[in-house]
């Protein structure tokens, strides 16, 4: 039975490696020329224009359907079957220590190493001037310590850099030596060395928000993951409670539980209880987005705006723009995206569809900072005011919106709820309107389900009966159920199963009547309207 699973999981690898290499030999005879599939060895760095057509083509090529969902297939195996081999002492300390591993990814973005090696070339640089200038690139930060109290020598860097290489970020060229490959390069911000000393803290402006999502899983994320335990199952603590701020106020509006206590007959036993692991994290009763917004959490909240930028990549490419029949609204329709931020989403769908006007709804820090956000590239939407944002707090009644040329707004033509219902408990949902999130599918199927399985993964489960697969492809959709618990370290909230998801829209007074997704894949755009 064993062996019959390890050669099927194998076969799945074989089959899938054929599935892509039929791809790109198509392409590459329509074109004339052999594209290889791109290689771990070597850099792309989105935001440089210097690729060759074929380079181009070659990662385009990644993101074909019939590639993504091999893809898929080859990661759902690949981990079934190492997981199945590996010594258990060796799989399970690298699951358990792993964060190590994520805290030297975040040291690379957090050290601009990735910019520093882009420039130094393939040759690479040795970790002495590499981390000269990491130092040198501090000199305008605000908060950096002097340069004579950081702790780091060259020899910490080549142990933190070869932690990397070793789980293939980076190549170690020669001994000390180090220079990107693809997954480091994939970090890149696009900023030159020289543009991050003068102005560091521009450093995520006008990017595609992968290294400020490496910034916020890396720092605030990271911290509240490790405190699931303390607060799903806290511990009695005698006497004050000193690791707890009491003076924190709850936010106006009371959508944040307060923490509360608990006393034992004597009095004398106090127990916490905090929303969420963040909240015991930070030591904080301020929900996740008031928090950010304290004095001391500036470049927190900056950079948590562009990281939603970087939360495009669980999607296909402007998947949004095929999430819902956008072309259909009339001219003049009006799209209003709740929570909003600084509108990452949101001005995929104002620079494709002219005829919609965009207003981006979100708290007042928020759209404070939003416009600044984005360099000259979409400033004709917002001069235009195709594109415009309004200070609003989603838990109070909708108000009706003025727009220049379009007059007084009672009802938008669309409500756009993307990454934000899965911010809150059902509770909090039921006070407005859904569209979009993740729909997480179990990782168990019945017998019957796969009858209509038929391994285009358009609808679950997403392989067939004989697969060794699991029907929601494991850890190839892995990210979704991380983030699901990520929700619930935040907020106490979650990502959605398609039952819960239903559940929670009939009882709002919605109906949901379609979920648009790329087959095997766990993100969706689900369209409600009211019952
Ligand atoms: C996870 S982010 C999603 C941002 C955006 N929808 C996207 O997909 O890029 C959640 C957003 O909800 C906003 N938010 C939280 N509470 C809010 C409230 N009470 N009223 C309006 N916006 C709020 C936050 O400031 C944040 O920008």
């Amino acid at each position: 039975m064993t062996f019959s699973t390890l050669r099927a999981l194998h076969a799945v690898i074989g089959a899938a490696i054929d599935d892509i290499e039929l791809v790109y030999r198509e392409r590459s005879d329509a074109q004339g020329s052999t594209l290889e599939y791109p290689s771990l060895d070597e850099p792309y760095y989105h935001h440089a224009a210097q690729h060759t057509p074929e380079e181009e083509l070659a990662e385009e090529l990644k993101a074909d359907p019939a590639v993504a969902a091999a893809t898929k297939r080859i990661v759902a195996a690949c981990s079934q079957l190492s997981t199945t081999v590996n010594k258990p002492w060796f799989g399970l300390m690298e699951d358990m220590l792993w964060a190590q591993f994520s805290s030297a990814i975040r040291f690379l973005e957090a050290a601009n190493i990735v910019e520093i090696l882009r420039e130094a070339g393939p040759n690479g640089l040795h970790v002495q001037e590499i981390l000269r200038l990491v130092l040198e690139l501090r000199t305008n930060s605000k908060t950096a310590t002097p340069t004579d109290t950081v702790p780091l020598t060259p020899a910490h860097l080549s142990h933190i850099l070869r932690l990397l290489a070793t789980g293939h970020y980076l190549r170690e060229v020669k001994p000390d030596v180090f220079t990107n490959n693809r997954p480091s390069s994939y970090i890149d911000s696009g900023k030159t060395v020289s543009q991050l000393r003068e102005a560091p803290e521009k450093k995520y402006n006008d990017t595609n928000g992968i290294a400020a999502y490496v910034g916020v899983a890396g720092d605030e994320s990271l911290k509240f993951m490790t405190t699931l335990v303390e607060w799903a199952l806290p511990e009695k603590r005698r006497g004050t409670d000193t690791n707890f701020d009491y003076r924190a106020p709850p936010p106006a509006g009371g959508h944040d539980r307060s923490a509360s206590t608990d006393s034992d007959s004597e009095g004398a036993v106090v127990t916490p209880r905090y929303v969420a692991p963040f909240h015991v994290a930070f030591n904080t009763q301020l929900n996740l987005f008031a928090w950010y917004e304290l004095p001391e959490n500036e470049g927190r909240l900056a950079r948590f705006g562009h990281a939603m930028v970087g939360t495009r990549q669980c999607e296909s490419k402007d998947e949004i723009l095929r999430g819902f029949s956008w072309e259909d609204l009339p001219r003049g329709s009006v799209l209003v995206d709740v929570g909003g931020g600084i509108g990452a989403q949101a001005v995929v769908v104002a620079n494709a569809h002219p005829h919609i006007r965009v207003v981006v709804e979100d708290r007042a820090q928020v759209v404070a900072g939003a416009r600044e956000a984005w360099g000259p590239q979409y400033a004709h939407l917002f001069e235009s005011g195709r594109m415009s944002w309004r200070v609003y707090d989603f838990f109070e009644a909708w108000p009706p919106l003025l727009l220049p040329g379009l007059g007084t707004v009672d009802a938008p033509d669309v409500f756009l709820l993307r990454g934000v219902l899965h911010d809150w408990t059902d509770e909090n949902c039921k006070r407005q309107l859904l569209i979009g999130d993740m729909l997480l599918q179990h990782a168990c199927a019945d017998a019957a389900a796969y009858d209509t399985a038929d391994g285009s993964a358009a609808t679950f489960p997403f392989v067939t009966r004989d697969s060794p697969l699991l029907p929601n492809l494991g850890v190839a959709n892995i990210l979704g159920y991380i983030t699901d618990l990520m929700m619930m370290d935040m907020f106490d909230a979650k990502e959605r199963t398609v039952a819960e998801m239903t559940a929670l829209t009939q009882s709002t007074g919605w109906k949901i009547i379609e979920v648009r997704r790329t087959p095997g894949a766990i993100w969706g755009y689900t369209t409600a309207v009211p019952v």
